[in-house]
């Protein structure tokens, strides 16, 4: 039999900033999936919310200072240098490329995300081109979260769920997991909000981060 591949994981947020609750729900994949390689993507135009405070190449570079000593975490800007919108279909379009067909391929989106996924530009294509782990997102109500589905993504949902992350290696895309992560309730909304009170958010992010936002004077009012 041949050996299974070890997954490859896709981590994108708006980043603005990034916090360790992104960067420790990153770890968490990494450690439980055996991942070897985790491109973590920031947004560059997303269609889905107002253009953001900060300019793309100034969220990549506050992620760049979070992972640049991670021995698994890589960087990946291809957003950032898109024009136009950015949709995750393209992007995971893009990595199946770059993977070829049979590379597991594992997109790890918050809760809170996944039960807004049929608004993603063609959703259902997703399912197609990776598998999708869910972390539990304080805030959400993970217990009953089906409850929270609508009715098209509970259906995918109940069809592709799996429990078990070994199954992820197995595929190449199609399954969806729900990982019970490390409960923290972190917000990048919550961090600009106190630097816009001089509030410091210190041990929130990356001192690297934090630094970042002193010098560049990001958030502030
Ligand atoms: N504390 C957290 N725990 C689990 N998942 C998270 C957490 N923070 C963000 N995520 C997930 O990380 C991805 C990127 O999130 P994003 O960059 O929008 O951060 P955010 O803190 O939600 O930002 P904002 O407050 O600006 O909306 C999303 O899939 C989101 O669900
Ligand atoms: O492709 C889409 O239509 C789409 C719609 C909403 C969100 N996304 C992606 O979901 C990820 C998390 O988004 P956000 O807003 O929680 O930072 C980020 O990589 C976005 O590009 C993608």
């Amino acid at each position: 039999m041949p050996k299974p591949l070890h997954p490859v994981g896709i981590f994108g947020g708006t980043f603005n900033p990034i916090h360790f609750g992104h960067l420790r729900i990153a770890q968490e994949l990494i450690d439980i999936l055996g991942l070897k390689r985790l491109h973590l993507i920031p947004t560059g135009t997303p269609p889905h919310r107002a253009e953001p405070s900060v300019t793309a190449r100034q969220r990549a570079e506050m992620a760049m200072l979070a992972v640049q000593d991670h021995p698994h975490i890589v960087l990946d800007e291809r957003e950032v240098v898109r024009e136009g919108f950015c949709y995750t279909v393209d992007t995971l379009t893009a990595l199946r490329a770059d993977y070829g067909p049979d590379q597991p391929l594992v997109l790890l989106v918050g809760a809170d995300a996944f039960l807004g996924l049929m608004g993603w530009h063609r959703w259902s294509a997703l399912f197609e081109l990776a598998h999708i782990v869910v972390a539990h997102r304080p805030g959400v109500l993970t217990h009953t979260w089906q409850d929270a589905m609508p009715i098209e993504l509970l259906r995918e949902y109940e069809h592709r769920h799996c429990d078990d992350a070994a199954a992820l290696a197995l595929a190449p895309a199609g399954r969806v997991l729900p990982l019970a992560v490390t409960q923290l309730d972190i917000s990048s909304t919550a961090i600009r909000q106190m630097v816009a009170k001089t509030r410091s958010p210190r041990y929130l992010l990356p001192d690297a981060v934090l630094r970042y936002i002193e010098e560049h004077s990001l958030y502030v009012e």
